[in-house]
This record gives structure tokens, sequence and C-alpha cells, in this order.
């Protein structure tokens, strides 16, 4: 793989199931260090998307490469690598319950590095700090964690491999504005400091406009607009109009000093 070759790249990618086109021809890059956000209207496909990029899903058409390697025809050893290479953040079940916020992190380091328990132990605690869980709180059950701590310690997990890539479903779902504005902070460290690529599905407006580098909409199937902030509002789509340059999306807009939105529809 040369060095400008994308991360991830999708091509021609249809999904249907029986009747339903969730999919159809769409096609996507995303290049390293890039922070990608997936939007979309809900049902649009967001999710099966991902789960098609992470192999969990297979299309009806169309290839989804991930550093070079295609997802869906690599054999068992080879996807095995691949997942050594990116890690995820599920919106939903982050934690396994009966396992401490310690051992959630360990688990992967144990299942697919097979390190030393000593190393192990350095690793997963470095992990926990560089989210701001110390040594004590890293002992405690998911269930004796508050929200924003289970999600720290699942973004912990999901960056125990050291990966290259990282995966976020809806990263800051069910956090208040305190907590998800110090989440989204969090993010940009470890984007900066781990030189991470990372797509994201979002519907959070804030996150998506103070974190990603370029946005994509997913619509009628496909992307139909793919590019910074400013690019994307300046595409002509009724899901772009509602979304963006509504009440709400004026307001997240205006904090971003360099964006000038396009007149309000009927205005
Ligand atoms: N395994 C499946 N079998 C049949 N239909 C499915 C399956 N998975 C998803 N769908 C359908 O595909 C469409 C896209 O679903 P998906 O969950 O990807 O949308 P989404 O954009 O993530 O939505 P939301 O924002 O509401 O989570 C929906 O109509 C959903 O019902």
């Amino acid at each position: 793989m040369t060095a400008s070759a994308p991360i991830l790249r999708i091509d021609g990618l249809c999904t249907r199931f029986g009747e339903l086109t969730v999919h159809e021809n769409l096609n996507m890059e995303v290049r390293a260090g890039e922070i990608v956000a997936l939007v979309g209207g809900s049902g649009s496909g967001k999710t099966t998307l991902l789960r098609e990029v992470l192999g969990l899903e297979r299309p009806s058409a169309g290839t989804v490469q991930v550093f070079g390697e295609d997802v869906h025809r690599a054999d068992a050893a080879r996807l095995h690598a691949l997942r050594r290479r990116w890690g995820m953040l599920f919106q939903h079940g982050a934690l396994f319950s009966a396992m401490s916020a310690f051992d959630n992190v360990a688990l992967p380091m144990r299942e697919l590095r097979h390190l030393p328990e000593d190393l192990v132990r350095d690793a997963a605690l470095l992990k926990l700090s560089m989210v701001g869980i110390d040594a004590r709180a890293a002992q405690r059950m998911p269930a004796d964690l508050s929200g924003g701590m289970v999600k720290r310690v699942a973004l912990a997990r999901a960056l125990a491999l050291e990966p290259e890539l990282l995966f976020l479903d809806e990263p800051t779902a069910g956090l208040d504005p305190a907590l998800s504005d110090a989440f989204v902070e969090l993010i940009a460290g470890l984007h900066r400091e781990m030189h991470l690529t990372v797509l994201m599905v979002t519907h959070d407006l804030d996150t998506l406009l103070s974190l990603s580098t370029r946005i994509a909409v997913l619509a009628d199937k496909r992307l139909v607009a793919f590019g910074t902030a400013r690019e994307v509002i300046r595409v002509d789509h009724p899901f772009i109009r509602e979304y963006f340059l509504g009440a709400r999306g004026r307001r997240a807009l205006q904090g971003l000093a360099d964006i000038d939105a396009p007149p309000a529809p009927g205005a």
C-alpha cells in the first residue's frame, strides 16, 4: 500500500434487504488522519454501512477495502490481522458487565496480543489514564460507574491495541452537554496524540462540527455530499437544509467563525 492510498475505500456498494434497497452504488474514501463524520436521517443506513465496513455484514454488491485489504474477501487470518489495526466504540452494550473496567480494557490485549500479564497491566492502566480513569476507578464494575465514565472506559478499550483507525457509533449519545463536550475534547486530543484516522456516526451537530475534518451525508441511498462543513452546507438537498440550516443547525454553525451559512430557506 502506498502512503497516499486511502485507509478506507468503498466502491459501488449496494445493500438490499429483500425489497428494501438501503445503499445503491455508494462510494467513499477516508484518508489517513481524517475524522470523517457520517450523518443521515433515521433509517438511511449509517449503522449498516459501519457494520459492512467492519465485516460484520456483507453488502449485496461492491467492495470495502480497509488498509488496502478487501474486508469481505479476506480469509480469517487476514481479517484477524485487520481487526488488530482498528478499534470500535459501540453505542450500546459498551462494556462487559461481569468484568471490572480494568479487565474490560485488558481483554483485547489478552485475546489478540497474548502479552505477558505485567505488560497487559501497565498498558491497560496507561490507556485508562489517557481517558482520565485512575487505577482505583479501574477496579470498579461497570454498574458502579457513571455514564460518562462507562463511555471513557469503552473508549480506552477501543484504543487498547493502539489502533490506526477508530470507529465511533454515536460517541456522545446519552451524555449531558458538559460531558459530551469533555468527550469530544478527549477524542480530539487522542486523535492528535495517536495519529488516528476516525470514522464516526453521529446525530449530534456540535460533535460533528467540532470534531470532523469532513462530513459524509448519506441520503437517497448514497453520499449526496462529502466535504468540509462549508462545502456540505452549500449542497442543495432537503436533508442538508433541514439538518444544517434549521434553527439548531444555524446555532451550531455560528460556533464556527469561518462558516457563512447560505440564507435560510424562504428567507
Ligand atoms: N438485518 C436487516 N434486515 C432487514 N432490514 C434491515 C436489517 N438491518 C437494517 N435494516 C433496515 O435497513 C435500513 C437502514 O438501517 P440502519 O440501522 O443502517 O439505519 P441508520 O441510518 O443507522 O438509522 P438510525 O439513525 O435510526 O440508527 C432500515 O430501514 C432498517 O430497518
